[in-house]
């Protein structure tokens, strides 16, 4: 686990990762670079290997083959709680018997860190979240959007060396979708976050990433930058952008 004012890490990188269920193989020699302080974002279908991947990295499904590496130790083979990444699913999971406070609060706690310090991170973290107000409710007290950011608050407050992203907005919609999308951003700036973000949807992929990649049955493209993403077919930005143009008007 980082904490600021700590020297930079190495950056995560996965090599020649496979993987299958069965005769179905599902990964298939995937190479990634996860940059420090940048969120990157996977753009993929349903079914395309998102989650597996995800959860290889977190820990949670083993790999046939292939190196997770933290600068040169590979990490592959350590249990999910020694590699301090943080996996947040589409449905936020509090702890239904804590108030938001002590939802947030929680890892802290478990870190044993002293009753003024929790204090101080966790106010300014409900600040930031824009949960004021809100402190003593119980989670089936909260909306969707709101139990979202309680989910972000808890996972971000232990300063997680990488947060693995899934989906997290899927079961928003309109507004409160775009506006966590926007407050993701903030929040990963200000907290200085290194993020994995996996997503069906082009323009969240465009939002939320700093570096892009493309899974597309189990293989993954990773790009230098934007610009090449949006250039490659793959991404599906030059078939939306036709869409649009072509787009009869009455
Ligand atoms: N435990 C499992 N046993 C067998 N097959 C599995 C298992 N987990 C996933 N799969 C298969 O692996 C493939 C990829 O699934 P995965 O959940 O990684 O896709 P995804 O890209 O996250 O999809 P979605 O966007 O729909 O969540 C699917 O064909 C799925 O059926």
């Amino acid at each position: 686990m980082t904490t600021r004012g700590e020297p930079a890490p190495s950056p995560l990188t996965l090599e020649h990762l496979n993987k299958g269920f069965g005769e179905e193989r599902i990964l298939n020699d995937i190479s990634l670079t996860i940059y420090d302080k940048e969120t990157t974002a996977v753009l993929g279908r349903s079914g395309s290997g998102k989650t597996t991947l995800l959860k290889i990295i977190a820990g949670l499904e083993s790999r046939d083959s292939g190196h997770i590496r933290e600068g040169a130790r590979d990490i592959a083979a350590e249990p999910p709680q020694k590699r301090g990444f943080v996996y947040l699913y589409q449905e936020p999971l509090l702890l239904p018997h804590l108030n938001l406070y002590e939802n947030i609060a929680f890892g802290l706690r478990l870190q044993r860190r002293p009753a003024a310090e929790i204090e101080e991170r966790v106010t300014a973290m409900i600040e930031e979240l824009g949960l004021n107000g809100h402190r003593h409710k119980m989670p089936n007290e909260l909306s969707g959007g709101q139990r979202q950011r309680v989910a972000f608050g808890r996972a971000l407050i232990v300063h997680p060396r990488l947060l693995l992203l899934d989906e997290p907005f899927s079961s928003l919609d309109g507004e409160i979708r775009t506006r966590m999308q926007l407050l993701y951003k903030r929040v990963a700036r200000r907290f200085q976050i290194t993020a994995l973000f996996v997503t069906h949807d082009l323009k969240e992929a465009l939002l939320m990433g700093d570096r892009f990649a493309v899974i597309e049955d189990g293989r993954l493209t990773a790009y230098p930058d934007r610009r090449a993403f949006m250039m490659d077919p793959r991404s599906g930005v030059s078939a939306e952008k036709a869409f649009w143009e072509n787009l009869e008007m009455d």
